[in-house]
């Protein structure tokens, strides 16, 4: 259900989180040449945040790191799992894409990809880093998933959300973050209304306004599945997508070579919204018993 009641185990968590850190892991992904799904960089960053969330793991047997290999190209999906303590059948999934693009990327093309998407690989990995240093255990097991190939038609996605579905994971809710870092309008968060789960949506909303009450909220479409939260709303999952802009409103650098963290702003202060909102909706999912 989404009643809102862990605020003793909420709380610790968010305030510990820092945007200068999520800036940190945008810079290093934002360093390879480009994350293309078929290149060099691509499988380079792929393996760079397994050992990235493994070593940040180091001493919790109940968090465990994989890769997906897909079919078809090299760049595989990172899964981490966090085992759940006494109902670890239902899942939480927080999602971002590993890979960048900008249109036609070769070997050597240049493709930042700071806000489009290190910027939600980053808010995620300072989730975890939060989670660990306070020592969260959750009830439910929660997995945070840098998906392969989303920029070239969520492809990633749809073959994890489809294997999923097919070995049925009790998979209760999703969280995409895709785009987190360019503050384009006027409102912090806008949760995106199509493509996604409206009764889910609320209980996002809700957790703004109890953890981050001094944010605004917008609503918006894409009139697209244009991100990673289609492959799983595809399958029947419940899922949402907080996006840092109205449509209308998005990075313009997007898919350039001048999607860089400098032109986000140089900080991560729009994304550490985006951190600590999904660091709510895993801890107060993840803590509901069966
Ligand atoms: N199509 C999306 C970018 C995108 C996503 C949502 C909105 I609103 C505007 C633009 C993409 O490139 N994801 O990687
Ligand atoms: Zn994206
Ligand atoms: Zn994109």
């Amino acid at each position: 259900s989404y009643t809102i009641d862990n605020q003793a185990l909420v709380t610790p968590v968010l305030s510990q989180m820092q945007a200068s850190n999520i800036g940190t892991t945008i810079t290093e992904l934002s360093s390879f040449t480009n994350r293309f799904y078929t290149t060099t960089g691509g499988s380079d960053a792929s393996n760079w945040l397994k050992q990235k969330w493994a070593g940040m793991a180091t001493g919790r047997a109940d968090i465990a790191v994989t890769q997906f290999t897909h079919t078809g190209y090299n760049q595989k999906s990172v899964i981490l799992t966090i085992t759940g303590t006494d109902n670890p059948s239902e899942v939480i999934v927080l999602g971002g894409h590993l890979d960048s693009t900008i249109g036609n990327t070769g070997e050597t093309s240049r493709a930042p990809g700071a806000d489009d998407d290190a910027s939600g690989i980053a808010s995620m990995t300072e989730v975890l880093r939060s989670m660990i240093a306070n020592g969260y255990k959750p009830r439910r097991t929660i997995k945070m998933i840098g998906y392969a190939a989303e920029e070239v038609g969520l492809r990633g996605s749809q073959a994890i959300a489809q294997n999923f579905k097919a070995n049925n994971v009790n998979v209760v809710g999703v969280m995409q973050l895709d785009m987190t870092n360019y503050k384009g309008s006027a409102n912090d968060i806008y949760i995106y209304t199509d493509y996604t789960d409206s009764a889910q949506n609320t209980f996002v909303g809700n957790l703004i306004t109890t953890y981050q009450p001094t944010l605004t909220i917008g609503y918006d479409k894409c009139g697209y599945g244009c991100s990673d939260h289609a492959s799983w709303t595809a399958q029947g999952y419940y899922a949402s997508m907080p996006f840092e802009a109205s449509f209308s409103q998005d990075n313009p650098y997007i898919h350039t070579v001048n999607d860089t963290f400098a032109n986000s702003g140089g900080q991560a202060n729009h994304s550490l919204k985006f951190a600590r909102l999904a660091a709510s909706f895993a801890i107060e999912l993840g803590s509901d018993g069966a």
